[in-house]
C-alpha cells in the first residue's frame, strides 16, 4: 500500500524584488507566492509553488478534502477531482496584464506537484521520469538570463533591496536603476559572469518600441553568439512591431508577443500577420495559454514557440505540449513569473520530460537569487540546471525560511500583484494600458 496524505499546508509567502519594469508597471519590492505542502503517513513532504492570490488561497481550500486521507499514487483521481469542484467556480480568463490572472489552473499545478514530488518519493523516482509519455529526456536543462529594464528605487519611498555586501558585479546592478542600452548590455554582462547565460530575453513593453531595439543593439554587440528575443507582452500595435523589429531581425532568434488583441482581430490574428511580414519567429505566454487558444494558434500559423510554462499549463499538461511541439515541428519553451527555488525545481523537471529540442526556459530566479525556502535550491551554471536525479522534485523544504517568508508575507498585507502601485512615483496617476508601453505617457 501506498502511503496515506495526512495534512495539507497552504502556506502564502514573499520575497524581496527590484523595480522590474513591464508593461504591467513596476515590480512592488516584494512578490508573493503560494507553497503547497503535503505531509503523508510515512513521514514524506510533497511540495508545490504556485503565484499567489486571495482567489488561489480559496481554491486550494476547496480541494482540501479530496486531498487529506487520499494516497499518493492516486494522482490522477485526485487532480480529476480537483478539476472538477474548481469548474464549479466559473469561467475564467488569463486576462490582459502580463501575468495569468487565472485560478484554478494554479490550483491544480499546486497539487499536481506536491503529489508527484510524494508519488516519486514513494516510488524512488525523480518527478522528470515520471512526466509525460517518455519520462525524463535529458539531465541539463538550459536557462535564458532574463533581463529587465529597472526604476530607480530612490524615486520611490518603499522598502526596495539594496545591495550591501555584493559578492560580484551581478549584486552591485541588478537592484540599481538600467534604462539605457548600456545598463541593459551591463546587466548582461553581470549576469553572464556569475550564470554563464547564451541566451538572454529583455523584458519590453516600457520604453518607445525603437528604445527597446537600441538595446537588443546594445545585447548583440555585448554578447554577438547569444541567442537575443525581446517581449513587450503585445503593447504594440501589428504596424508598430514591424517597423521596431523588422531593422533588428537578424539579431533576434525570435520575438516574443510582439503584438496582440488588436482593431477587431485577435491576437493570434495580429501575430500569425507579423510572422507573415517579418518572417521572425514568434513565442508566446499570452495567446496560446490553454488547448483551445493553441490549436487556434496552430491553425493560423501564429505561433513557434509556446511559451508552456507549468504553473498555468500544470506539468504534465506543459510536457504534453512539448510532446506535440516536438510532433508538429514546432519548439517547446517555458514562460516564468517571479519565484522562489520550488517553482526552479519544478520547471526544470518540466523542461526535462519535454521531448526533442527545446529553447532555454525563462526564470527570473536572478532576481531572487540568495532567497530560498528549500535547503539547497537548484544553481544555474553555464546557463544550465542540472535535473535532480534523486526521488521526487529533488528539494527539501528549510522551514525557517519557509516561515520568515510567510511571516513576510503576513506582514506586507497584499492579496495580489500589483504593478501599478510602484509607478505612481514616476508618473504620477498611472494606470495599466496594454497597447502603451509602461513609461509612454
Ligand atoms: O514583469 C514580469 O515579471 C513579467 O512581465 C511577467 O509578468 C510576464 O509574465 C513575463 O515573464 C512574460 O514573459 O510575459
Ligand atoms: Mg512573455
Amino acid at each position: 500500500m501506498f502511503p496515506k496524505i495526512t495534512k495539507m499546508n497552504i502556506v502564502p509567502v514573499a520575497g524581496y524584488d527590484g523595480f522590474l519594469l513591464n508593461l504591467s508597471g513596476g515590480h512592488a519590492p516584494w512578490f508573493i507566492r503560494c507553497v503547497l505542502v503535503l505531509e503523508d503517513d510515512s513521514g514524506n513532504r510533497g511540495v508545490g509553488e504556485i503565484p499567489s492570490s486571495d482567489g488561489i488561497l480559496k481554491g486550494l481550500e476547496q480541494c482540501r478534502s479530496l486531498i487529506e486521507g487520499a494516497r499518493v499514487n492516486e494522482v490522477k483521481k485526485v487532480l480529476s477531482q480537483a478539476r472538477h469542484v474548481l469548474s464549479r467556480n466559473g469561467p475564467e480568463e488569463r486576462g490582459r496584464q502580463t501575468f495569468d490572472l487565472r485560478v484554478a489552473v494554479h490550483v491544480v499545478t499546486a497539487i499536481e506537484s506536491a503529489l508527484y514530488d510524494l508519488f516519486g518519493q514513494a516510488l524512488g523516482m525523480p518527478v522528470a521520469d515520471l512526466l509525460g509519455q517518455f519520462g525524463r529526456q535529458r539531465d541539463e536543462v538550459e536557462a535564458l538570463g532574463y533581463l529587465f529594464l529597472l526604476g530607480d528605487p530612490d524615486k520611490t519611498d518603499l522598502p526596495y533591496p539594496k545591495t550591501t555586501d555584493p559578492v560580484d558585479a551581478w549584486d552591485e546592478v541588478r537592484y540599481r536603476e538600467a534604462m539605457t542600452p548600456d545598463a541593459v548590455a551591463n546587466l548582461a554582462k553581470a549576469a553572464f559572469d556569475r550564470y554563464g547565460f547564451k541566451d538572454f530575453k529583455l523584458k519590453g513593453g516600457v520604453l518607445p518600441g525603437e528604445e527597446e531595439a537600441d538595446c537588443i543593439r546594445a545585447l548583440h554587440e555585448a554578447f554577438p553568439e547569444a541567442r537575443l528575443t525581446l517581449d513587450p507582452n503585445g503593447a504594440w500595435g501589428l504596424e508598430e512591431a514591424v517597423r521596431v523589429l523588422e531593422p533588428i531581425k537578424g539579431l533576434l532568434s525570435y520575438a516574443e508577443d510582439p503584438c496582440g488583441q488588436e482593431g477587431g482581430f485577435s491576437g493570434r490574428e495580429t501575430m500569425a500577420e507579423f510572422k507573415k511580414r517579418t518572417g521572425l519567429a514568434t513565442a508566446t505566454n499570452m495567446i496560446a495559454t490553454d488547448y483551445k487558444q493553441l490549436k487556434l494558434a496552430v491553425q493560423l500559423n501564429a505561433v513557434d514557440i509556446p511559451l508552456a510554462d507549468c504553473h498555468f499549463w500544470t506539468m504534465q499538461g506543459a510536457v504534453a505540449v512539448g510532446e506535440l511541439c516536438n510532433e508538429w515541428g514546432m519548439t517547446w519553451g517555458s514562460h516564468s513569473n517571479n519565484h522562489f527555488d520550488i517553482s526552479l525545481a519544478m520547471m526544470t523537471h518540466v523542461a526535462a520530460a519535454c521531448p526533442g529540442e527545446i529553447t532555454a526556459i525563462d526564470t527570473h530566479w536572478i532576481w531572487q537569487d540568495g532567497q530560498r525556502i528549500t535547503q539547497e535550491p537548484l544553481t544555474i551554471r553555464d546557463g544550465q540546471l542540472t535535473v535532480p536525479t534523486t526521488p521526487g522534485l529533488g528539494v527539501t523544504l528549510d522551514e525557517d525560511k519557509l516561515m520568515e517568508a510567510h511571516q513576510l508575507y503576513r506582514q506586507l498585507d497584499v492579496g495580489q500583484r500589483d504593478d501599478a502601485m510602484a509607478m505612481q512615483f514616476l508618473i504620477p496617476g498611472w494606470s495599466f494600458d496594454p497597447k502603451r508601453p509602461a513609461l509612454v505617457r
